[in-house]
C-alpha cells in the first residue's frame, strides 16, 4: 500500500524548493519591489512570485483541491510595471533538475496566467475537503530586514493538517547549529551553509534536509530536544513586538527559571528550529484582543513540531483549529514545546496571562 500523502509531500517539497529559489533571488536584490497592502503590512515581488509558482504546481497535480493563500493579484492587475517585474522573476526561476521541473508541470505560459494562478488562493477554507494553505514569504519584515523568513505550505483534509513543508533559506543547514537570530556570519554563503527544507506527514515523523536548487537532497529524521533542566532552555519568539507580547514572555521565562534571553526570530523558522531541537520553547502571546492568526502562518509548523515530538497549542492549551476558515478564529496565541514539558510551560503561561482556572 502506498504511503499516505506521498505524492502531496513530493509536490509540496519541490514546489517550496522552487519558490524558495525565487525568494532568494529577491532577497539578494537591493530593490525588493515592496508595496504595502491595505492592512499596512509589506509585500514584495518575492511574495507574489513564490505564490504563483507554488499554486502552478498544486494546480498541475491536484486541480480540484482548494487553496488558501496570503496574497492576491488585484494590486498587480492595476500596476503593469510591477506585474512585469514579477513575471520576469517567475518566468526565469526553475529547478536545476529537468525531471523535477517537469514533475511540477513546467513553465507558466504568460503573465496573465500568472495573475490567475495567484488569485487561485482565495478559498475561504473550512472543515471539509482538501485545502492547501500557502504563505509564500512568512516573515516579510524579516525578509526585508535581512533576517529569517520561510516559504510555507500545508495541506489540510477535513480541517486536519496532513502535510507540512517549510523552506527556510537563511537557517543553517546543520541541525545542531546553535539557535541564533542572525543569519550566520559573513563567511557563510548561501551555498555552503544555509538553507533548510523541513517537512512532515501526519503519523510519519518530521525531517530536515538542505534546501536544494534541483532534485530533493538527502533527508534526516528530526526530533525536539528533550529538556531535562528548564533553566537552561532556549525560548524563541517574534522579532516584531507587534506580533507577540515580549514582556509577558519574559515573565513566563522567569516563572520557568529560564535564564537565557529569548532568541527573536522571524517566521515559521521558529517551528522548524524547535522541531530539530535547536530551540526548546516557542511563545507567541497575543498583542491584541481582535487579531486572529492566519492558518498559513501556522499549519506547516504545527504539524512539523508535533511530528517531531513536540506539542503545539494556543495559550489556553487547546490544539490549533485549522477548520474554521482562513484564520485560527477559535485560538489565541501559540505555545509550542517538547511534549514532556508543554504542561509546565502552559501552566506558567496561564498564570502570567491570568488565564489559570
Ligand atoms: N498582531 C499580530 N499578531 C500576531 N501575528 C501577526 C500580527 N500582525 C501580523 N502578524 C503576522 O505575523 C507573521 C510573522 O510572524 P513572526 O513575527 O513570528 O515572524 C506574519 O505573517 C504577520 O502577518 P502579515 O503577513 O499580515 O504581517
Ligand atoms: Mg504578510
Ligand atoms: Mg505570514
Ligand atoms: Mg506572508
Amino acid at each position: 500500500m502506498a504511503t499516505p500523502y506521498a505524492k502531496e509531500l513530493e509536490v509540496a517539497q519541490l514546489a517550496v524548493q522552487r519558490a524558495a529559489r525565487l525568494t532568494k533571488r529577491v532577497f539578494h536584490e537591493k530593490a525588493k519591489g515592496t508595496v504595502s497592502k491595505d492592512d499596512k503590512s509589506p509585500v514584495t515581488i518575492g511574495d507574489f512570485g513564490a505564490q504563483a509558482l507554488i499554486i502552478a504546481a498544486l494546480r498541475h497535480h491536484f486541480p480540484s483541491d482548494e487553496i488558501v493563500a496570503e496574497e492576491e493579484a488585484a494590486q498587480l492587475r492595476a500596476d503593469a510595471p510591477l506585474r512585469d517585474q514579477i513575471w520576469e522573476l517567475v518566468r526565469t526561476t526553475r529547478l536545476d533538475d529537468a525531471d523535477a521541473e517537469a514533475f511540477l508541470g513546467g513553465a507558466i505560459p504568460d503573465a496573465d496566467a500568472m495573475l490567475d494562478l495567484i488569485d487561485r488562493g482565495s478559498s475561504q477554507g473550512g472543515a471539509r475537503g482538501r485545502i492547501w494553505a500557502i504563505d509564500p514569504i512568512d516573515g516579510t519584515k524579516g525578509f526585508l530586514r535581512g533576517g529569517q523568513y520561510a516559504v510555507c505550505l500545508g495541506l489540510m483534509v477535513d480541517g486536519d493538517v496532513k502535510v507540512g513543508v517549510l523552506g527556510c533559506p537563511n537557517l543553517p543547514v546543520d541541525d545542531a547549529a546553535p539557535l541564533t537570530a542572525d543569519i550566520g556570519g559573513a563567511h557563510q554563503t548561501d551555498e555552503e551553509g544555509r538553507g533548510v527544507l523541513f517537512s512532515a506527514v501526519q503519523g510519519q515523523g518530521a525531517t530536515s534536509r538542505p534546501l536544494g536548487a534541483g532534485a530533493l537532497r538527502e533527508a534526516k529524521a528530526i526530533s525536539v530536544k528533550p529538556v531535562t533542566d528548564l533553566s537552561s532552555a532556549t525560548f524563541c519568539e517574534s522579532v516584531e513586538s507587534g506580533h507577540s507580547n515580549q514582556s509577558e514572555s519574559a515573565q513566563i521565562a522567569q516563572k520557568l527559571n529560564i535564564t537565557k534571553p529569548s532568541v527573536r526570530m522571524d517566521s515559521q523558522a521558529k517551528y522548524g528550529s524547535l522541531a530539530r531541537g535547536a530551540g526548546d520553547i516557542y511563545l507567541r502571546l497575543p498583542t491584541s484582543k481582535t487579531y486572529q492568526e492566519k492558518i498559513w502562518d501556522h499549519a506547516a509548523g504545527d504539524l512539523i513540531v508535533r511530528e517531531a515530538g513536540g506539542q503545539v497549542t494556543d495559550t489556553t492549551g487547546s490544539r490549533l483549529d485549522f477548520s474554521v476558515g482562513r484564520t485560527l478564529a477559535s485560538n489565541k496565541g501559540v505555545v509550542a514545546a517538547p511534549a514532556a514539558i508543554h504542561g509546565q510551560v502552559i501552566k506558567a503561561v496561564q498564570e502570567v496571562l491570568g488565564l489559570s482556572k
